[in-house]
């Protein structure tokens, strides 16, 4: 007898069979014997003990040659009379990054991963899992499945499918509250959080953690407890600790995702999977979890976060118009860094750089202010060290007043204020100081990298670092590469940016880059709407229902209004008759009158007091809006949510597109990242571009001409020619737009 007992065992053997028979046949194969690619390879070690190994590199994703691999193999070991316990192991110090998530976009084929860790558990000889670097999703559901669990103490251990839109559908609902209990279950598969081996160990995940081998671990486990009973040691027979307070938990838990997942279904779909396994026999709670994974898993939002996941990792992958190539550009090693200016942007930059491990020389022009941002800096470690439980990086850091500090670095950010002619001179006075080949970068959300890299003696080192606040905290990075930049700078402003842990997408240069410059219909779009009716109130509650963490006016009163007045008086739109193309004063008369948003206490919103943080609306506004309407000749008209998301969004996304058409963004994946990441795009929606797509290209050419023939005063609503050609183009899936772009006249 190989297995031992299990209710639905026929129909699940069955199905097993059927499916590893289709797939055999597929692939012409027999996968057993480890010469077929990428799958898990056998071996016997210690004499009695089977080891499969999990071959499919980078993380050991379950493919479909990997599953049936993985039956083909337990059968094997399971069949050899000698072998009296199983060790299940990745590759390179991998255990398993879970389900091949490339696979869910095709027919998914070979046999299915429910079943299959059904079947392991039943097993009658133990099965250890051998658990070093990451147990993910799928990985850790098969960990699940094993009877034991031994862990090397640097592995991350998780259940992240909610991130990807979907739920643990293998199993993972319904086992893991089994084994950690109710509110760990619950926190865990509806976050997503992976956890440390040390906390794994705590929770009764895993059932030893170790320093050293962990194969060899498992196998000393596995060796002693080959022949000892496995009833206790099947998760799916023990019952779910219910504690009494249950109810309240579920009911808190159910209110907790719906007020932060911004409209997201994956966390709700969580909680009810594991409300299944609080109150149903293991086999229902299997059905529960079967039936919320099938909505989810052909959901839209699943796709889009599937989508956000590679572009993520897409970004990496950089080109340039004119040619330079991540693949083909080295970045310089770089050991010491300065940052120059210590306001909020420069502090931040300070931080993860040092984080990060680089020297940094922090230069501040007054003592005062230098010794305010030291504290500052210094206070930012120690509650950075503090959670990581790591000493902080207090000694990577030498503060100075002096530019002529910055003489010996690698590399400098400049972080002063956002002012071209203050920059300029700080770019004259780095190219003078710095030794010869010092890269000279600049945070700054726009200005034109050209024109500072002209300032210097070699532009070819000058590059763009637009850095999103807190910079220690957000994960964006914009990388902005000038006309004369080296393909060797921007390689080094991307390796600094992952040594930073950030996300950097390289962009080409323009005003506003790629993230504020499709910022800026955007917001025209809010202001206009305010003019012909709309409040703040109605435009915020259309733009977070449609899932932006704040909509456009609370966002901007949190940044604070007098930013964008400044930046708007520099490039001299407040003072500018305005006669072919609409300009809403409105935010520059706010800012006339004091109201900067919640530092003042007043902006779009009123706050209780300066600085503070809940906004009320405005009655003072209200009639403000009122009087300006009368005195212009705007009518006001009855605004509905969907003309709010319609004008403001597909405005944004139309300058999407002409940023690709310019070449200022080498792909819809560089626009979407920096989108979800930088502007609080709802991650479920994929991104401006893909959801585009998601709409239709169709329609949202069909409404902004709608839109544009009423506003004509407004070039912004004009649907850009790519967009159209994209329609003309039988509107082509979200890869292969850039085809079309390459190619004026391409068909595809
Ligand atoms: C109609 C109803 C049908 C229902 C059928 C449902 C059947 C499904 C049943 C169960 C489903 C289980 C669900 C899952 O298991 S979903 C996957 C869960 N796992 C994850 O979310 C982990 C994702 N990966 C990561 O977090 C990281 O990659 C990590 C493993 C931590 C490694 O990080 P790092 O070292 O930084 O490397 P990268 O992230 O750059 O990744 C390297 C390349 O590997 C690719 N990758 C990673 N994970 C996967 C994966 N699970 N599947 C496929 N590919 C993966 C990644 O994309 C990188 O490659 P590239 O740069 O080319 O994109």
């Amino acid at each position: 007898m190989i297995f031992g007992r299990y209710p639905s065992r026929d129909k699940q053997d069955k199905a097993i069979a059927v499916s590893a028979k289709k797939f055999r046949s597929a692939v012409g194969s027999d996968t057993s014997n480890g010469l077929f690619g990428n799958m898990a390879l056998y071996s016997r070690v210690s004499g009695s003990v089977g080891l499969i190994t999990l071959q499919n590199p980078p993380v050991n994703a379950l493919s479909a040659v990997v599953r049936q691999s993985l039956i083909d193999l337990m059968d094997r070991a399971l069949s050899e009379p000698e072998v009296k316990s199983v060790v299940i192991c990745g590759q390179n110090g991998k255990f398993c990054g879970g389900a091949d998530i490339k696979e869910f976009r095709s027919d998914m084929t070979g046999p299915p991963l429910v079943p299959m860790i059904d079947r392991l558990e039943l097993s009658s000889k133990p099965v250890v899992a051998a658990i070093e670097g990451v147990a993910l999703g799928g990985g850790l559901e098969l960990a699940l499945g094993c009877h034991y669990r031994v862990a090397h103490s640097k592995t991350r251990l998780g259940l992240p499918e909610v991130t990807l839109g979907l739920l643990p559908g293998a199993g993972g609902t319904q086992r893991l509250p089994r084994l950690v209990g109710i509110p760990a279950a619950l926190e865990l598969i509806t976050t997503g959080r992976h956890v440390t081996a040390a906390e794994a160990l705590q929770l009764g995940l895993v059932d030893f953690v170790t320093d050293h081998n962990t194969i060899e671990a498992a196998v000393k486990l596995a060796l002693s407890v080959a022949g000892k009973s496995l009833d206790s040691r099947r998760i799916s027979t023990c019952k779910c600790p219910r504690p009494p307070y249950a109810d309240a938990l579920f009911e808190e838990a159910m209110q907790r995702v719906r007020r932060s997942a911004r409209g997201a279904i994956a966390p709700v779909a969580c909680v009810q999977a594991v409300h299944a396994a609080a109150t149903l026999p293991f086999a229902r709670g299997m059905e529960q979890e079967k039936q919320l994974m099938a909505t989810l898993f052909t959901s839209g939002q699943a796709r889009a976060l599937q989508y956000q996941f590679f572009a993520q990792r897409a970004v990496s992958r950089w080109s340039t118009p004119s040619g330079a190539r991540w693949d083909t550009s080295k970045p310089r090693p770089v050991h010491k860094v300065a940052v120059i200016g210590l306001g909020t942007m420069g502090r931040g930059i300070t931080v993860a750089l040092a984080q990060a491990g680089l020297s940094v020389v922090a230069v501040e022009t007054h003592e005062k202010q230098l010794m305010e941002a030291k504290r500052v800096v210094s206070g930012m470690l120690e509650r950075g060290a503090k959670r990581l439980g790591a000493p902080p990086a207090l000694d990577k850091i030498n503060y100075s007043c002096e530019i002529q500090a910055v003489a010996d670095v690698d590399l400098v950010i400049e972080a002063v204020f956002e002012d071209m002619v203050v920059k300029k001179t700080v770019f004259r006075q780095l190219s003078a100081i710095c030794k010869p080949g010092t890269f000279l970068f600049t945070n700054t959300s726009g200005l034109d990298i050209d024109e500072l890299a002209a300032q210097t003696r070699n532009p070819e080192l000058v590059v763009g670092m637009h850095f999103f606040a807190p910079a220690h905290v957000m994960k964006l990075l914009e990388v902005v590469y000038g006309r004369r930049s080296s393909s060797q700078a921007v390689a080094t402003a991307m390796k600094i940016g992952k040594n930073m842990d950030k996300i950097s997408v390289a962009v080409g240069n323009c005003s506003g880059f790629v993230g504020n410059r499709m910022l800026r219909p955007y917001l025209d779009q809010a202001f206009f709407l305010l003019e012909e009716g709309a409040t703040p109130e109605l435009v915020d509650q259309a733009l977070e229902e449609f899932g932006f963490a704040m909509g456009v006016f609370r966002m901007s009163d949190l940044s604070g209004l007098d930013i964008g007045w400044k930046v708007r008086k520099a490039k001299e739109m407040v003072s500018k008759t305005h006669q072919d193309c609409r300009y809403s004063p409105l935010g520059d008369l706010l800012c006339e009158r004091g109201r900067f948003g919640q530092k003042t206490g007043r902006g779009w919103y009123q706050y209780d007091k300066p600085g503070g943080r809940v906004a009320k609306p405005d009655p003072w506004l209200h009639s403000f809006l009122e009087k300006y309407r009368a005195q212009r000749g705007f009518v006001a008209r009855r605004i509905d949510h969907q003309e709010v998301l319609e004008r403001c969004l597909y405005a944004l996304i139309n300058e999407g597109f002409r940023i690709l058409e310019d070449r200022i963004a080498s792909g819809p994946e560089d626009i979407d990242v920096i989108y979800v990441l930088g502007y609080s795009w709802p991650r479920h929606r994929g991104g401006p571009m893909f959801y585009a797509q998601m709409v239709g290209l169709s329609r949202i050419l069909e409404k902004l001409e709608y839109y544009h023939q009423l506003h004509l005063d407004i070039p912004s609503l004009q649907p850009c020619s790519l967009l159209r050609k994209l329609v003309a183009n039988g509107r082509p899936p979200i890869h292969k737009w850039v085809e079309v772009i390459k190619n004026p006249h391409s068909h595809l």
